[in-house]
C-alpha cells in the first residue's frame, strides 16, 4: 500500500502559546517540515535552532505548506495576518488548509473562512482552552469548527498539541464556544479575587481561604494555581490579562447580539478593564486582583 505523504505544516504567531504549540509539532517528527513566522522575527530563532524553517511573511509560509496553523493575539491580528500585505490570502490555493487557533469572534472567523474558500482553500477555526503549561505539555482542549475534511486531515497535529479535540460544526461554532468558556473563566477569576481581597480585609488568612475552597464543591485547578500568585501579588504571564479582557468584551458583544443578559460577566469585564488601566495588561490575568485594591 502506498505510504501517505507527511504534511508540510506552517505556524504563524509565536507568542506564549504559539511557540509551545509549534515546538510540539516540530518535536513530534510527524511532519515533513515545520515552517514558522512571527511579526517580530527574532522570536523565530529558538525554533529555527531546533530544526524549524522560518519565512519572512505569512504568504511565504502558506506557499510552502500543506496546512498552516495560526495563534495570534486578537481579531485585528488574525485579520492582518490573512488580509495584510503578503498575508495568507496571497498564497492560499486549492489543496491548502488554514487553521486559525486564535481566540476571536465569529465575525472575524467567518470573514477569514469565506475569503479562504473564495481562493479554493479549506478553513478551520480551532481555538483552545488551556494555558501556557498545557500548551507546553501538549494537553490543550481544542474546539474546532469549519471544514470537516480539514479537521480530519489535521488530527495528527491536534493530537500533538492537545489532549482532546471537539468538532462543533460550521464556522463560528468554535469561536462562540471558546468565548462562552472564557466568559465563565473570567467571571470565576473576578469572583475569586474579590473573595481573596475580602478575606484579607476581614482579617482572614488567604491561604486558609484557598485550602477551604479547595476541599469543597468549588475546588478547581485554577484557584489552586493562581492563588499563590495572588497572595504574592506577582503575576508572570501565562494568560495575559489583556487577552482575558478581550475575551470578555467579545463574549459580551455576543450576548448583546443575542439579547442575552450577562450581568456577572459585565461586572467582571469592568474589573479587568480597571486592572488594564492600572498597568497590568501584560501580566497574568490573575492580576485582576489589583482591581480589588484601593489606595
Ligand atoms: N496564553 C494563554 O493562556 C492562552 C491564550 N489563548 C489565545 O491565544 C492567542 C495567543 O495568545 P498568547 O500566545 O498568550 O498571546 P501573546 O500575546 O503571547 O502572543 C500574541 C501573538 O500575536 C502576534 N501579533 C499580535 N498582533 C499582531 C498583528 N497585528 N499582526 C501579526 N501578529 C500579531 C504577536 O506577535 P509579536 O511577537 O510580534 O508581538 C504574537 O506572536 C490569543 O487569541 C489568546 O486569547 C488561548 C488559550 C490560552
Ligand atoms: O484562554 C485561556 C485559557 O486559559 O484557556
Amino acid at each position: 500500500m502506498a505510504e501517505i505523504p507527511k504534511l508540510r505544516v506552517g505556524f504563524l504567531g509565536l507568542g506564549i502559546m504559539g511557540e509551545a504549540m509549534a515546538r510540539n509539532l516540530l518535536k513530534s517528527g510527524l511532519f515533513a517540515s515545520v515552517m514558522v513566522w512571527n511579526r517580530t522575527m527574532a522570536k523565530c530563532a529558538p525554533l529555527v535552532a531546533e530544526g524549524a524553517q522560518c519565512a519572512e511573511t505569512p504568504a511565504a509560509v502558506v506557499d510552502s505548506c500543506d496546512v498552516t496553523f495560526a495563534m495570534l493575539a486578537d481579531p485585528s491580528a488574525a485579520l492582518e495576518a490573512v488580509f495584510g500585505d503578503n498575508g495568507v490570502l496571497a498564497a492560499i490555493a486549492p489543496g491548502k488548509g488554514y487553521v486559525d487557533m486564535s481566540t476571536v469572534d465569529e465575525a472575524t472567523s467567518t470573514k477569514i473562512g469565506e475569503a479562504i474558500a473564495t481562493k479554493g482553500g479549506k478553513f478551520l477555526e480551532g481555538p483552545v482552552s488551556g494555558s501556557k503549561k498545557p500548551a507546553i505539555d501538549g494537553q490543550l482542549i481544542i474546539m474546532a469548527a469549519g471544514d470537516k475534511e480539514l479537521y480530519d486531515l489535521v488530527q495528527s497535529a491536534f493530537n500533538v498539541m492537545g489532549k482532546k479535540s471537539f468538532y462543533l460544526g460550521t464556522t463560528g461554532a468554535a469561536a462562540r464556544m471558546k468565548l462562552v468558556v472564557n466568559m465563565v473563566m473570567g467571571s470565576m477569576m473576578g469572583a475569586f479575587c474579590e473573595g481573596m481581597a475580602l478575606a484579607d480585609k476581614a482579617g482572614l488568612e488567604q491561604s486558609a481561604l484557598l485550602e477551604i475552597l479547595g476541599l469543597g464543591a468549588m475546588a478547581n485547578p485554577m484557584f489552586a494555581l493562581k492563588g499563590p500568585a495572588i497572595m504574592s501579588r506577582n503575576y508572570p504571564p501565562a494568560f495575559p490579562l489583556k487577552h482575558q479582557q478581550k475575551d470578555l468584551r467579545l463574549a459580551l458583544a455576543l450576548g448583546d447580539a443575542l439579547n442575552q443578559p450577562l450581568p456577572v460577566a459585565a461586572a467582571a469585564n469592568e474589573a479587568f478593564k480597571n486592572a488594564k488601566a492600572k498597568g497590568h495588561a501584560d501580566e497574568d490575568f490573575a492580576a485582576v486582583y489589583e482591581a480589588t485594591q484601593q489606595k
